[in-house]
């Protein structure tokens, strides 16, 4: 059954069935132990140094999968006017969101409670959500103005951090260029608060499926990823919040990059907690291949004594639609291209 959004109507006094998760979905049932949390590794963009910055990326994208960037040369104005255009498409009323509402999968742009709308889903997440396509035309006009000068910039820093992960990984700098990172597109998340964050997800744990995603907040917290413990924080399978710096852009690696990289880089597993007391609002971009791109391990890479690679060539429309049938869940989806 189609489910009605949460910022459509007023503030929640309690959480609504659909939205409580079964028990051992919930935040808490998967904390097996306390780590101090790590702090994210803070990659310094500006300068020329590109060989440090490229090991920057290399060492978090080893054991994390999640850095965060600093002098990004995304301006202060353009992350605030999207912001501000996001917050305000959360707000209007319901029937000019509702303009965009859709429990089809594949259209853009869409607005969303959860995954799908309820359709076909057991419980249901907290967060209303509108994705958009990354081509202008289809582009919702009350976020436009703010959309086009955005997503310039953060598509530049995505570029600029692929060229530099692909020197991380010994290939040539332009590996990540042409099809390979030709398509994408952006999720702008909205939790409003919940009155028992502790019953409730704002989406599940999950991997991004592409190669690398830029994520802009407007409050710290909520945001968490998985530790897995064989690099200096430990922690293995404990989830732990991603703090990010004020004007910071928080990346993480998706499938892709695990893929490409044959393991080297990891996609970063995370999951988002509520919160009771302010609503958040997160834009991610996503970039990722063209659809009838052919992606497979780089056989640079796999010339290492004895490697093989991990995963079987794919064309990246077949791996979505399975990253979508299998509702992203990380393993479900691997096993669909594990050799
Ligand atoms: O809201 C966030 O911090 C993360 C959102 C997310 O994981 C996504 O849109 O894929
Ligand atoms: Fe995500």
């Amino acid at each position: 059954m189609a489910a009605e959004p949460l910022s459509n109507g007023a503030a929640h006094q309690s959480v609504p069935g659909r939205y409580i998760l079964p028990v051992h979905k919930r935040p808490s049932s998967s904390v097996k132990g306390k780590v101090a949390p790590p702090v994210l590794p803070i990659v310094d963009l500006g300068g020329d140094d590109d060989v440090r910055i490229a090991e920057e990326i290399f060492r978090a994208g080893r054991e994390f999968g999640f850095f965060q960037v600093v002098n990004h040369g995304v301006p202060e104005e353009v992350m605030g006017a999207m912001m501000r255009a996001a917050e305000d498409f959360f707000g209007l009323p319901a029937d000019e969101k509702m303009v965009y509402y859709s429990t089809d999968g594949k259209k853009l742009p869409r607005f969303h409670t959860s995954t799908r709308n309820g359709d076909g889903e057991e419980f249901l997440y907290w967060r209303d959500c509108l994705k958009i396509g990354c081509h202008p035309p289809e582009w919702p006009h009350k976020l436009g103005a703010a959309l086009e000068p955005y997503t310039a910039a953060v598509t530049a820093v995505a570029r600029r951090v692929l060229r530099l992960a692909a020197v991380g990984l010994g290939l040539e700098e332009e590996h990540f260029e042409g099809s390979l990172s030709g398509g994408g597109m952006m999720n702008v998340n909205h939790y409003p608060p919940c009155p028992d964050p502790s019953l409730t997800l704002g989406t599940g744990p999950h991997c991004d499926p592409g190669l690398v995603t830029v994520l802009m907040e407007n409050v710290g917290g909520g945001l968490q990823m998985l530790l897995h413990g064989d690099g200096d924080a430990g922690g293995s399978g404990m989830w732990v919040d991603v703090e990010a710096a004020p004007g910071a852009l928080v990346l993480n690696f998706g499938h892709q990059m695990e893929v490409i990289s044959n393991g080297r880089l990891r996609s970063g597993e995370h999951r988002v907690v509520t919160g009771a007391r302010a609503a958040r609002t997160s834009l991610a971009s996503f970039v990722w291949p063209e659809l009838e791109c052919a992606v497979a391990t780089a056989q640079e890479l796999v010339l290492a004594p004895g490697e093989v690679p991990l995963y079987r060539p794919y064309s990246y429309g077949e791996f979505l639609g399975v990253y979508v049938a299998e509702a992203g869940h990380r393993d479900a989806v691997m096993a669909h291209f594990k050799h």
